[in-house]
């Protein structure tokens, strides 16, 4: 009987195209490995080659696919009879320990092959063959990541949706795939079968996520007007760290790519009049799967309804530069980018100072600090802070005697500078957003 090793061994492969350099090479492989450890498996080589570009059938050229057969126990080359390994990622996925200690002195032969590049179902099937290992892509590694950090309801819904659209047409006939089945569905291969049932599924999870969507809509609603801070970023920049230190609050914070995956959202501290609301977001990364973007369109929605946008950078990263740009795109791409935003350059406790100078003088907008320092995050606080005040007008209202109950709204919404009583009714002056005042006087006029 065939027993699981504990953690599964995986090989690297990246391609150096022409307009890559060394060092953005370097970084991509190294995030994918952090990727890989996300998933619980052990990275025990790396085989990188230079080419024109990733579209090979087999990806490598003949040498190097021979090299990284000689790795894996395949032979090396596309035989057009060899038969693919069966898929057994999920299951593999499912129950590999993460973090576990890695397995010493057994054999450390990798059962998969993971290539940082989006590859075509064809190109996976050849690499199959010729490796005898299971070949994951770039893509496959980050839904499988996604998949399993969800938590809420929606980003469970979102997350599986997306792996569907990537799962189904990599399918492949199973063993003894021809078969043809009796009942139901009869005349179809299993293929078709499972095909079809990934789009009844897909249909099926379309409408719950539409429902769960219509029920976050009426909550963010609620909350719109309101003094809101968003901190969007890569993954890993210390979003979440910032997050805690900015609102005292115990979200997750991980030396992990996607480590939260759900928008969280929580009260600036010490609280202000009116409060600020904070949400902490999923972070990007590089090649995010298309389709995952637009599932987190509407979990991102609710970051982007912000008023500010905080950038938060990996400052300690040689690639920041990359990493931001990233971030910049997919926030394009949902249509953010005329949200008023500031660049937070973080973990400048790992820079040294000509470094830092040398970050001050290309950013000079930039907030430089490191969410590890409190004294930092205080000053954050501080302009965050400013920028709202700067953004708040001072009005007038009447609250005639029959609208009381509306004081409790007035007072989270608003500033109140004074309060005073005549024959009319209680006047208050106020100091708020513009929008959070226009619909106060709404909900007068509407008592
Ligand atoms: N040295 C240093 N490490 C930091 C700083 N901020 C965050 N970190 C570390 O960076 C790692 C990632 O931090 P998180 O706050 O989880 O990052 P994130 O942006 O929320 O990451 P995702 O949720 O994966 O998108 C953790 O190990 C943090 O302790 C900082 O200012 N300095
Ligand atoms: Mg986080």
């Amino acid at each position: 009987m065939e027993t699981t090793p504990p953690i599964p061994c995986a090989i690297l492969v990246g391609i150096q195209t022409p307009e890559v350099d060394d060092i953005a090479h370097q970084a991509s492989l190294e995030e994918l490995g952090r990727l890989v450890k996300t998933l619980g498996y052990k990275v025990v080589g790396t085989v990188s080659q230079r080419r024109e570009g990733t579209g090979a059938s087999a990806l490598l050229g003949s040498g190097k696919l021979a090299e990284l057969a000689a790795l894996t126990g395949g032979p090396g080359v596309v035989a057009s009879m060899a038969v693919a390994p069966k898929s057994k990622a999920s299951r593999r996925s499912e129950n590999a320990a993460e973090n576990a200690e890695p397995e010493l002195g057994a054999s450390n032969k990798p059962e998969f092959v993971i290539v940082d590049h989006e590859l075509s179902p064809s190109q996976i099937r050849n690499l199959e063959r010729a490796t005898g290992a299971e070949v994951l892509d770039r893509t496959g590694v980050i839904v499988e990541i996604f998949h399993r950090h969800a938590n809420t309801r929606e980003a469970k819904l979102q997350v599986e949706m997306a792996r569907l659209k990537y799962v189904a047409p990599r399918l492949r006939e199973s063993s003894g795939g021809g078969e043809r089945r009796q009942g139901p569905g009869a005349g179809e291969s299993t293929l078709d079968l499972d095909r079809r049932k990934i789009r009844d599924r897909l249909a099926e999870l379309k409408d719950q996520l539409e429902a769960v969507q219509r029920d976050s809509d009426h909550r963010r609603s609620a909350r719109r007007d309101q003094l809101r801070v968003a901190l969007v970023g890569y993954t890993n920049a210390g979003k979440s760290s910032l997050m805690r230190a900015l609102t005292g609050s115990e979200v997750l914070v991980e030396d992990k790519l996607f480590a939260t995956l759900d928008t969280t959202i929580r009260i600036l501290q010490p609280e202000t009049r009116p409060r600020v609301l904070v949400s902490d977001t999923v972070g990007f990364i590089k090649q995010l799967p298309h389709d995952l973007v637009a599932s987190f369109r509407s979990t991102l929605t609710e970051a982007l309804e912000a008023s500010l946008l905080l950038f938060v950078v990996d400052a300690s990263d040689p690639t920041y530069e990359a990493q931001l740009e990233v971030t910049r795109s997919v926030l394009r791409e949902i249509g953010a980018e005329t949200v008023p935003s500031r660049l937070v350059l973080n973990k400048m406790d790992r820079v040294d100072n000509v470094r830092r100078a040398a970050l001050a003088e290309k950013h000079p907008d930039a907030v430089l600090l490191s969410a590890h320092r409190p004294e930092d995050v205080s000053a954050l606080r501080d302009i965050i802070i400013a920028f709202f005040e700067a953004a708040m007008v001072e009005d007038v209202l009447v609250l005639p005697y029959a609208t009381q109950g509306l004081i409790g709204e007035v007072y989270d919404s608003v500033r109140v500078l004074s309060e005073e009583y005549d024959e009319a009714g209680r006047v208050l002056k106020v100091r708020g957003l513009p929008g959070a005042l226009a619909r106060l006087r709404r909900s007068l006029a509407t008592p």
